[in-house]
């Protein structure tokens, strides 16, 4: 089973594969967790060996070395190395290799103390913008960038100070100087994922924004949070123990590395052992935290299942591609964290030249399916599959070039899909020069010559322009002149008319219908509109509720149809004669959210033909007459 991601998209057509390493997008390769991924990486599993020893040493130390660290010896004081001292003495005669050992359960306690301070009040503060009205969002934003601003250890030093010397003024030091880090990192998070559809239907509903942000937002960045908190624990174990050499810190008679370091240094030129067990111990234990957070964060960047959360079932291998298809799907499963799957095990397939139609009502995981097929899944999303191939190839395999010349997405809104800021002429021609190494002239030759063949009128004065100054018909004609200027050999288009007027809609069918005929490409096209689907497409593709319900030829959708979904999404068209003065035909009830979907018929509760078996027991798709397959106990 394999998975991806390539992240954020960066245009619609002629899409790059994003920032797989950043917080956005993620991946996650052959059904390999967080932990397969962290053994292969030998800096991180160096850091995880050092961190389980220091956890044991914080355990033991003092249980086993405790005695002997406290012990007075006044005729051994400030001795250097000797066998019975490997580390030398100190101005009591105390073993200074047993204190280093005993000091580990301190240091470690300081430090884990100081993480966790500034981690809740660094999330604390930059969640703050996401709660508070506009005013004073704006100060708790202000207030973040000053401290991000502020050297982190004159913060530490400022605040150790005005809280009082000791360990209590160091840890509190130390949180206040970690805080910002964190706080920057909640901010920059909460409003990556603030963007998120779901958050802004939220919104439109009403939810309260602290409910938004403890139920939405928050859920959704723990994991790079926590993640951080790993490499904040090493940097405070050093700051800590830079506090106490200052002296700010650990007073006498408690003692951690740095105040073993801060007595031993005086004496580093006669006896630089005492000086050195310490800094040895620090400097082990930081590289130990930092490798092990660091390699935890890679591992994570590529995992598409959340730490602690279930990853999707594994499926059976996909086998041979299919030698018909162009695009095969197969068991395609997009998860977010929460247990929400809005897409589940989703199979299908497009031949070359053929227009499958992807319909179902808002909501039925469509668009994440074409997000998923373009690597364009929004983190945190995860997905996964048994086999995801263009012509037969693992899409994943497919370098940026290949793909960005042989995938081409049309979305819904065509200005979103442009940017405002460049000409229409100037971002046609960045596909070639970026996946063809084309020179500027001539990239920008064919930008013209493919906005004319989409028959946009004037195309070299048309792309001269900018966006905004085109209709909605012609930004789609340049989106799609946009997958053009490679040679796609699969379009996938989401619901790429919705926005449009009817006349301007008819126009664009026929464009693609046009464009399909001439090129060969394979196309999904998405709607929710199935008369639309049924006028264009060769094939349709039924989904309800994340899965596919029935799969049949578009001109069997009249009179063949077999789902009850799929009959009803038919009766619920209004007709040239429907009598107007009646309500049309719905669906009764709601498509169940992606978290409660049950374990048999998602579409039981609204079907007229369910029995207690369409409720229990989910009914896999199967043959129905030629082309046609059917998910459904009563369909015979
Ligand atoms: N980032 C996300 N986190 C959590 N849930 C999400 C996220 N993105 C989408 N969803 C949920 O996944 C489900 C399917 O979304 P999707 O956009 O694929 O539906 P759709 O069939 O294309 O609907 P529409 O036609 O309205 O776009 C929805 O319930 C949506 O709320």
């Amino acid at each position: 089973m394999t998975s991806r991601s390539r992240g954020k998209a960066s245009g619609p057509i002629g899409r790059s594969r994003g920032n797989g390493e950043g917080a956005a997008g993620r991946s996650r390769g052959n059904g390999e967790g967080l932990a397969g991924r962290l053994r292969r990486n030998v800096p991180g599993v160096a850091g995880a060996v050092i961190v389980a020893l220091m956890a044991v040493l914080a355990v033991v130390g003092p249980l086993v070395w405790g005695e002997t660290a406290g012990r007075i010896d006044a005729a051994h004081i400030l001795q250097g190395a000797s066998p019975g001292h490997p580390l030398g003495t100190d101005n009591l005669g105390r073993d200074l290799l047993a204190r280093v050992l005993v000091a580990g359960r301190f240091s470690l306690l300081l430090a884990l103390a100081a993480t966790l301070i500034g981690a809740v009040a660094g999330v604390v503060l930059g969640a703050l913008p996401s709660v508070l009205p506009r005013r004073g969002a704006r100060l708790a934003t202000g207030t973040v960038n000053a401290l991000v601003a502020f050297p982190g250890l004159l913060l530490a030093m400022f605040t150790a100070v005005v809280a009082g010397l000791g360990a209590r003024g160091a840890v509190l030091g130390i949180g206040a100087a970690i805080a910002p880090g964190f706080a920057r990192l909640t901010q920059t998070l909460a409003a990556t994922v603030a963007g998120a559809d779901y958050v802004s239907a939220a919104r439109m509903l009403g939810v309260p924004r602290r409910r938004i942000l403890t139920r939405h937002v928050l859920p959704n960045i723990a994991e790079p949070l926590i993640l951080n908190l790993t490499q904040a624990l090493g940097g405070a174990l050093l700051g800590l123990a830079g506090m106490s050499f200052l002296g700010l810190g650990v007073q006498p008679p408690d003692f951690d590395w740095g105040r073993l370091l801060f007595d031993g240094f005086p004496r580093i030129y006669v006896t630089p052992e005492v000086a050195l067990g310490p800094a040895a111990a620090i400097a082990l234990a930081g590289i130990g935290f930092n490798l092990l957070g660091d390699a935890l964060a890679r591992a994570a960047a590529r995992t598409s299942v959340p730490a602690g959360e279930e990853a999707p079932p594994a499926v059976a291998p996909a086998g041979e591609p299919d030698p018909g298809a162009l695009l095969e799907v197969r068991d395609l499963t997009v998860t977010f964290p929460g247990g929400v799957t809005p897409v589940r095990e989703l199979s299908l397939t497009v031949a070359p030249g053929e227009i499958v139609g992807l319909v179902g009502e808002s909501g039925s995981g469509k668009s994440l399916t074409a997000a998923a097929i373009g690597g364009l899944v929004p983190y945190p999303g995860a997905v996964t599959y048994a086999a995801l191939r263009l012509g037969g190839r693992d899409m994943a395999t497919l370098s940026d070039k290949e793909l960005g010349t042989a995938l081409a997405m049309v979305f819904q809104d065509p200005l979103a899909a442009l940017n405002p800021a460049l000409k229409v002429g100037g971002q046609l021609a960045e596909v070639a020069v970026v996946h063809e190494g084309a020179g500027r002239a001539e990239a920008r030759r064919r930008a013209v010559d493919r906005l004319g063949h989409v028959h946009l009128p004037e195309p070299a004065r048309r792309a001269a322009q900018h966006p905004h100054e085109l209709s909605g018909g012609m930004r789609q004609r340049a989106v799609i002149a946009m997958g053009l200027m490679g040679t796609p050999r699969l379009i996938v288009a989401d619901e790429p008319t919705t926005a449009l007027d009817v006349t301007v809609q008819g126009q664009i069918l026929r464009l693609l219908r046009e464009l399909v005929e001439e090129t060969g490409a394979a196309t999904l096209f998405i709607s929710h509109d199935i008369a639309v689907v049924g006028e264009l497409c060769d094939r349709v593709v039924v989904m309800y509720a994340g899965r596919v319900v029935e799969e049949l030829p578009a001109d069997r959708l009249a009179a063949g149809a077999a789902h009850p979904y799929t009959k009803a999404l038919i009766a619920s068209l209004p007709a040239l004669d429907t009598d107007r003065s009646k309500p049309l035909a719905g669906i009764p009830g709601t498509q169940p959210a992606p978290a409660r979907v049950g374990p048999g018929c998602a579409f039981a509760p609204r079907c007229a033909l369910a029995t207690d078996r369409c409720r229990e027991e989910r009914p896999v798709l199967v043959a129905h007459g030629p082309g046609q397959r059917v998910a459904c106990w009563e369909v015979k």
